[in-house]
């Protein structure tokens, strides 16, 4: 199938090196998550990044997202816009959710005309009633999470980059969310999928990639991919 499918972003034998100072002395700590990591991202795939803690699979979201740059390989975006949506980054704390949805349109990259003829269907969707217009400093981990997802939800991107936001939140709103990204897999989005959640991966995702010492493990069907890597915990 992938033969007819176009690339939307492929990744060639990038590394990623961390380097941070060591508190009370000169050393500095040199870190390789991502070592040698070759794939190629298809248009209209829903891809589930699977491994253990500190395998590198945000560092892999940050790079497809353009935030960081490989040290040494090539990651080639074939004219996709991505978003990243994670509940580590992109939130002024002092402003408020309504801000907040405008600004992170319009780091999309999407007019401001646009969002704001949105702002009604984020603000319906977030369930966040009078919390949308209020500093998002106030906001619990569930509450950003709905507002990081009606946003993603609302304004069209080309790649959708989420990282582990699905697994926060009341069932409920879980439940609502998946049902939404199920509709846009359907209709041919894109989106990569970062969980711990093996079975949030089998639902949602028709492909896997499994990072294992900074290396691809295993690329390929989602529930070959996972069945493999679960079967390397036991
Ligand atoms: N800014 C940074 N500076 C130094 N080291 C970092 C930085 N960001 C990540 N790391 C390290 O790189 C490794 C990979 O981190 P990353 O967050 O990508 O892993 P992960 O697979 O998403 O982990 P988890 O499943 O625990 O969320 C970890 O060992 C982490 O400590």
């Amino acid at each position: 199938m992938n033969e007819r499918k176009k690339s939307a972003i492929s990744l060639k034998n990038i590394r990623v090196t961390y380097r941070s100072g060591i508190p009370f002395t000169r050393a500095t700590s040199v870190y390789s998550p991502l070592k040698d990591i070759s794939f190629e991202l298809y248009k209209g795939d829903s891809l589930g990044i699977i491994g253990r803690n500190g395998a590198g699979k945000s560092t892999l979201l940050r790079l497809l997202n353009g935030i960081i740059k490989p040290d040494s390989g090539k990651v080639v975006n074939h004219g996709h816009r991505t978003a990243l949506l994670s509940l580590t980054v992109g939130y002024d704390q002092n402003l408020s959710g309504r801000q907040n949805a405008v600004i992170s349109g319009m780091m999309m990259g999407l007019k401001k005309r646009h969002i704001v003829s949105k702002l009604n269907e984020i603000d319906e969707f977030s369930e966040l009633g009078s919390f949308f217009d209020q500093p998002v400093k106030n906001y619990s981990t569930g509450m950003k999470q709905r507002l990081g997802m009606a946003v993603a939800i609302h304004l069209k991107t080309d790649v959708l980059l989420i990282d582990e936001i699905l697994a926060v939140g009341d069932s409920r709103f879980r439940k609502k969310s998946e049902a939404v990204m199920r509709e846009k897999i359907t209709s041919g989005d894109t989106i990569v999928l970062v969980s711990h959640s093996a079975e949030t991966v089998k639902r949602l995702c028709n492909k896997a990639l499994w990072i294992e010492n900074g290396v691809v493990a295993r690329y390929g069907d989602s529930k070959v991919v996972v069945a493999a890597y679960e079967e390397s915990q036991k």
